[in-house]
């Protein structure tokens, strides 16, 4: 695969990095804030639940790491973790019960689940109010038809990132690739919604490259790895790199990629996100972000 840069770009350009590790501080800092000015108006701490199915390290330090970070915002954090033995209507119970708790105003379920047990109706089983991850149908619905509702973390982060960076997106192309429930598909919506004009390559798109080169905005999100070289990329685009695989290196160390050959797209791309330090951080943010969110709509039924 080619690295070749268009003529309209010096032969020395570097992007610039999009600093979604900086943002995602800042943005926790004034959540902590606004859930001190919350408790101050409401007298409630908001509370969020996290469900953890079986025992895959990755998904427990994740995990943990929600839950610190739920504490520093200001808000109270409960680990469910259950047995990779635990039942359907075992888990449905727990849910039943956290919809229910007036101390928890968010519940977020771990994903992948362990065979067995079915994600979307575990996910349709959360309150609405309390879907934190905005992965249940009502949220997907209210969101497809452009009404208020909880957005998916991932591509509230994107959006945010976005929108920092760029402001105004009216008219411009914005290219996704990738079409899950989880990223793809909302992250469109959401920036139909911005006014962009939007294109979205799949599995079956014929030509994802030459759909990609017309992006001034590109977003992958297919989980697999460096699957965007630079000529994919139209110069001076805005590229957000949802992936994240864990790779081990000869010298037996392990180290994170994107869904873009970073080094390529940086000659390329006018800004992009690192691969860490990019998306990630900010779906954690935008977890809590939608945790205020749902305690101020438990609270006052309203959004804002
Ligand atoms: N119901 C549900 N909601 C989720 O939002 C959800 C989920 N299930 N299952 C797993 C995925 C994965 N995910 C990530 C969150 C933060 C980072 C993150 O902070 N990444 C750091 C690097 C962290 C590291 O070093 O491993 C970064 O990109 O800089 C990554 C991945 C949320 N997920």
């Amino acid at each position: 695969m080619t690295t070749s840069t268009s003529p309209t770009l010096p032969s020395d350009h570097q992007a610039t990095l999009i600093d979604g590790k900086g943002y995602a501080a800042t943005l926790r800092q004034q959540i902590r804030d606004d859930v001190r000015a919350f408790h101050e108006e409401h007298g409630v701490t908001p509370g969020l639940a996290v469900i953890l199915v079986g025992d895959d390290p990755a998904s427990e330090v994740y995990v943990r790491n929600k839950a610190i970070q739920t504490h520093h915002a200001g808000m109270r954090s409960f680990m469910h973790m259950l047995p990779e033995t635990t039942s359907e209507d075992e888990l449905l119970a727990l849910i039943e019960r956290l919809n229910h708790d007036p101390e928890i105003h968010g519940i977020l379920v771990q994903l992948p689940l362990p065979n067995g047990l079915d994600a979307r109706r575990v996910t349709n089983a959360i309150q609405p109010e309390k879907d934190v991850d905005g992965l249940g149908e009502i949220n997907a619905g209210r969101l497809a038809i452009g009404l208020p509702s909880l957005i998916p973390c991932t591509p509230l982060g994107c959006l945010l990132l976005l929108r920092d960076q760029l402001g105004d997106m009216r008219g411009k192309h914005a290219v996704v690739i990738g079409c899950s429930n989880l990223v793809g598909k909302p992250l469109a919506l959401l920036l139909l919604a911005e006014g962009c004009t939007v294109s979205i390559a799949h599995i079956h798109t014929v030509d994802t490259a030459a759909m990609a080169r017309q992006g001034d905005i590109l977003v992958v999100a297919t989980g697999c790895r460096e699957l965007v070289h630079g000529d994919w990329i139209k110069p001076g685009a805005t590229v957000i790199d949802v992936g994240i695989t864990r790779v081990t290196t000869e010298t037996g160390k392990t180290r994170l990629v994107g869904d873009v050959v970073f080094d390529e797209a940086v000659k390329v791309a006018g800004r992009i996100t690192p691969v860490p330090g990019g998306v990630g951080p900010m779906t954690i943010a935008c977890l809590l972000k939608n945790t205020l969110t749902a305690a101020r709509l438990l609270v006052t039924g309203k959004t804002e």
